[in-house]
C-alpha cells in the first residue's frame, strides 16, 4: 500500500483495525512465547495499539515501528497517561523517535528500518502488520522482519478468508503462506483457530462468507 493510503486513514481516523481493548489472542497466548520479562519486544506497524500498553504492563520493553505520526502521538499520550511518565519526542535523521524508559517508538518507513535503528530484538508481536501488506509486499515485509529481528520468536495473528470476496486490507494470509515466509528457519505452530465472522459485522457487510482468525507461534529451529 502507498504511504498516502495509511496517512489518509489516520488523518480521517478511518481506523477500523484499532481495538479499544487488549487483543484477547495476545493475553491468552503470549505466555507461550519464549521471552523473558524485561526483554525487548518488537511491534511492527504498531498503530496506536493498546497491546503495547499490555506488554509494558507485563514488564517487557517495547519497540514499536509506525509510519503515522498521528498514531504515535496518540500512543505516546496513552503511555504518558497510563504510566505517568513523560515520553520524549525528537526528530533524529529520517525518523521521529518517541522515547521513555523501556519504550522506543520509531515513526518512519518499516522498509527503511535496520537493526541499528531498532536495537536488539528478543521477540515479535505481529497483529495486523503482515496482513496489512498486499501479496506483492508480504515477502519483502517478512525479509525485513528477519533483517531487523533475526530469528526472534514471534506471536502472529493472521486472518484467512476468500480473497475474491473482499479486497484487503486486511488481506487473507493462510498459515501455509506464513510457512513459506518463515518456515526455513522457524517452527510454525498453529495455536488457535477460530471462526470470527460472527464478531465482525463490517466484514460480513463487505461480502465475506467465512473468516477465520489464526494465532501462530514462530520459534527458531535449533
Ligand atoms: C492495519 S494497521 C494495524 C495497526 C496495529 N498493528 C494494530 O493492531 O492496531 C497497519 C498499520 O501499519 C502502518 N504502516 C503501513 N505501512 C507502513 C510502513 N511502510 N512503515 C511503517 N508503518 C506502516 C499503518 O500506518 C497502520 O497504522
Amino acid at each position: 500500500m502507498k504511504h498516502e493510503f495509511w496517512h489518509e486513514r489516520w488523518e480521517k481516523q478511518e481506523i477500523g483495525f484499532h481495538l479499544a481493548d487488549t487483543n484477547p489472542a495476545l493475553a491468552a497466548h503470549w505466555q507461550t512465547i519464549p521471552v523473558d520479562l524485561g526483554e525487548r519486544v518488537l511491534v511492527p506497524l504498531c498503530g496506536k495499539s493498546v497491546d503495547i500498553l499490555w506488554l509494558l504492563r507485563e514488564g517487557y520493553q517495547v519497540v514499536g515501528v509506525e509510519l503515522s505520526e498521528v498514531a504515535l502521538d496518540a500512543m505516546a499520550e496513552s503511555i504518558e497517561e497510563t504510566f505517568s511518565l513523560a515520553v520524549d519526542k525528537q526528530k533524529v535523521g529520517d525518523y521521529i523517535l518517541y522515547r521513555a524508559a523501556g519504550i522506543l517508538l520509531i515513526c518512519g518507513d518499516w522498509f527503511a528500518m535496520t537493526s541499528y535503528d531498532t536495537g536488539p530484538i528478543d521477540a515479535v508481536y505481529d497483529r495486523a502488520a503482515l496482513i496489512a501488506m498486499p501479496e506483492d509486499l508480504r515477502r519483502q515485509y517478512s525479509e525485513q522482519l528477519r533483517a531487523v529481528a533475526g530469528n526472534a520468536p514471534q506471536l502472529l495473528v493472521t486472518l484467512e478468508y476468500d480473497q475474491s470476496e473482499m479486497a484487503g486490507p486486511p488481506f487473507s494470509v493462510p498459515v501455509d503462506q506464513v510457512e513459506s515466509y518463515y518456515g526455513d528457519v522457524m517452527n510454525i505452530d498453529l495455536i488457535a483457530d477460530k471462526d470470527c465472522l460472527i464478531d465482525e459485522p463490517k466484514f460480513r457487510e463487505r461480502g465475506l462468507s467465512s473468516l477465520r482468525e489464526r494465532v501462530v507461534r514462530l520459534t527458531p529451529k535449533v
